[in-house]
């Protein structure tokens, strides 16, 4: 999933554990809770019938197998998955995970199942902070909280008549990207990043939604930076899975405590800004009409007597800017990396962009009507869905998936790239084909409702609400950039490479710096 201040198993990554701690942590776990943990641990889940999994060692589970694998966490559960099938468990340390990966279990658990699996696990203490206690579309428990923040996040901000009135946003923000673009070629001998580009453009538009307050680049690139230091901040620590470590990361606790108290003082000015523009409508002529904080300032949510308070504020906003801005962006980079590889790919879309816009600039309007552009993007979507493990899941009582028990306190990952790659869902899965939708040989519906066989953006009650925003960002960002420049790779390679990398998201994992000639 998404990259969220609060969500539990996007940004993923055990890779970032180092081997350092685990050589003197190891033999203090062993030594110190073996007893009591093992004892009650062993005796508790011999009643339970989990899915199979690889054998852990005592205390910690597989938690060092996957930290000193040298993988990142989705290529662990990748391997492992042609042995012990599309369910299986991983013990680390105090937390079991159960790991989904095929569309009819997903069916299973989000859709039959779906209220039981609309819930979300415990948090650890870092995610805590970050979220003010799960208060937060993504990180709420299944209940009054997350029924009215959800609701005011779509009813308010993201349904399709709110989106219409920030048609403006987005425009002036693709005029940003398109000049940056073309400024940073000419300074580079025609060579662009497309990742950081792309980036900052969904970002620019997000931070308008969020706090309807001009801004220039300096504060925004701020407020960016900040969000960047909290991501690194929530990735996991040895102690979120032995809390009985804890002790050992106090200097990691108060720098949590720290990038917190920053992250307010960084983002609470805009919101008094907004405030105060409230207050006195009138007194800023540059302020938007509309903003997310506008629905927040007064919320009312089921079973609390007041509205958020600042620190609330902060930690909703951060979410509004973190959900949309890396998954976008990371969709955008493959994207231009497959239009860069099948230079056919890219020239029948230029030739749509043409046919339908003539020499005027592409409008957010123009998209329903370009058929490739829309294939384009779902192919995109289908063959590198930016996250590779939805947020994570937990049920809101004991339940059983695929005839397998899953307790109330187990994680249930769901890991979305085998349903986009299984042959029996798709003909040649591994091929970047958009022909295959824009010929009307293939479909799949994105949400899930007509079937499963691609779930970019989960699916049930948790679905990311983001999803229309996102496909219009991506589409219209990916129109605009091949309408104003032809796309080619960088000399010094050959064939682009598609490996990936975690980094919240699934990205290249040798960034795209791609060529760019202007079309006129
Ligand atoms: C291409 C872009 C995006 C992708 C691939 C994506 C993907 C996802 C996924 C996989 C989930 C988890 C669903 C689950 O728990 O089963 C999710 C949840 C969520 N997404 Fe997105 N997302 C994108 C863009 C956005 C945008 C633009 C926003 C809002 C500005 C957003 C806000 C959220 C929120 C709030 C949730 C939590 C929903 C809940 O727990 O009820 N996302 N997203």
């Amino acid at each position: 999933m998404a990259s969220f201040s609060s969500s539990s198993s996007s940004s993923f990554s055990l890779s970032t554990l180092s081997p350092y701690y685990h050589l003197i942590f190891t033999g203090l776990a062993f030594l110190v809770s073996a007893f009591i943990f093992f004892i009650s641990s062993r005796s508790k889940s011999k009643r339970l019938n989990l899915p199979p999994g690889p054998p852990g060692w005592p205390v910690v589970g597989n938690l060092f197998q996957v930290a000193l694998s040298g993988k990142p966490f989705f290529q662990y559960i990748r391997d492992l998955r042609p042995k012990y099938g599309p369910i299986f468990t991983l013990k680390m340390g105090t937390r079991t995970m159960i790991i989904v990966s095929s569309a009819e279990l997903i069916h299973e658990a989000l859709i039959e199942k779906g209220q039981v699996f609309a819930n979300r696990p415990r948090e650890n203490p870092t995610r805590t902070v970050f979220s003010c206690d799960k208060f937060t579309v993504n990180s709420a428990l299944y209940g009054p909280v997350w029924r009215s923040l959800r609701r005011n996040m779509v009813q308010g901000m993201l349904s399709s008549t709110r989106l219409k009135e920030f048609r403006d946003v987005r425009s002036l923000a693709m005029d940003r990207l398109i000049d940056r673009l073309r400024a940073e070629a000419k300074s580079n001998d025609g060579l662009v990043w497309v990742l950081k580009n792309a980036r900052f453009a969904v970002f620019c538009i997000l931070v308008s939604m969020c706090f309807g307050v001009e801004m220039d680049d300096k504060d925004i690139e701020r407020i960016d930076d900040m969000m960047k230091t909290v991501l690194i901040t929530l990735d996991p620590r040895l102690d979120d899975f032995l809390p009985i470590l804890s002790p050992f990361f106090s200097k990691q606790r108060k720098r949590v405590m720290e990038v917190r108290q920053e992250q307010i003082q960084t983002v609470l000015p805009f919101i008094e800004k907004r405030r105060s523009i409230l207050k006195n409508p009138g007194s800023d002529m540059t302020a938007a009409p509309f903003a997310y904080l506008d629905t927040l300032f007064d919320l009312e949510v089921e079973g609390r007597k007041s509205s958020p308070n600042d620190a609330e504020l902060v930690t909703l906003c951060s979410e509004l800017l973190n959900g949309g801005t890396d998954t976008t962006a990371t969709a955008l980079e493959w994207g231009i990396a497959r239009l860069i590889e099948n230079p056919d790919i890219q020239s029948k879309l230029y030739a749509e962009i043409k046919s339908t816009v003539g020499d005027r600039k592409v409008d957010e309007k123009d998209i329903e009507n370009m058929v490739y552009l829309n294939a384009v993007v779902k192919e995109l979507l289908r063959r590198h869905p930016p996250t590779y493990l939805s947020l994570t899941h937990a049920v809101t009582q004991p339940a059983t998936l695929g005839g397998y028990d899953v307790p109330t306190d187990a994680n249930v990952e769901i890991f979305l790239p085998p349903i986009s790659e299984d042959p029996n869902l798709w003909s040649e899965p591994e091929k970047f084909n958009p022909d295959r939708f824009a010929s009307g040989k293939e479909e799949a519906d994105i949400t899930g409702l007509k079937g499963l066989k691609m779930v970019p953006f989960g699916v049930g009650r948790r679905i990311c609400p983001g999803l229309g925003m996102a496909t219009l960002h991506v589409n219209l960002m990916l129109a605009r950039m091949v309408q104003e420049f032809e796309w080619s790779a960088h000399p010094s390679q050959r064939k682009i490479d598609f490996s990936e990398k975690l980094e919240f998201t699934v990205v290249m994992k040798n960034t795209l710096r791609a060529v760019i000639r202007p079309r006129t």
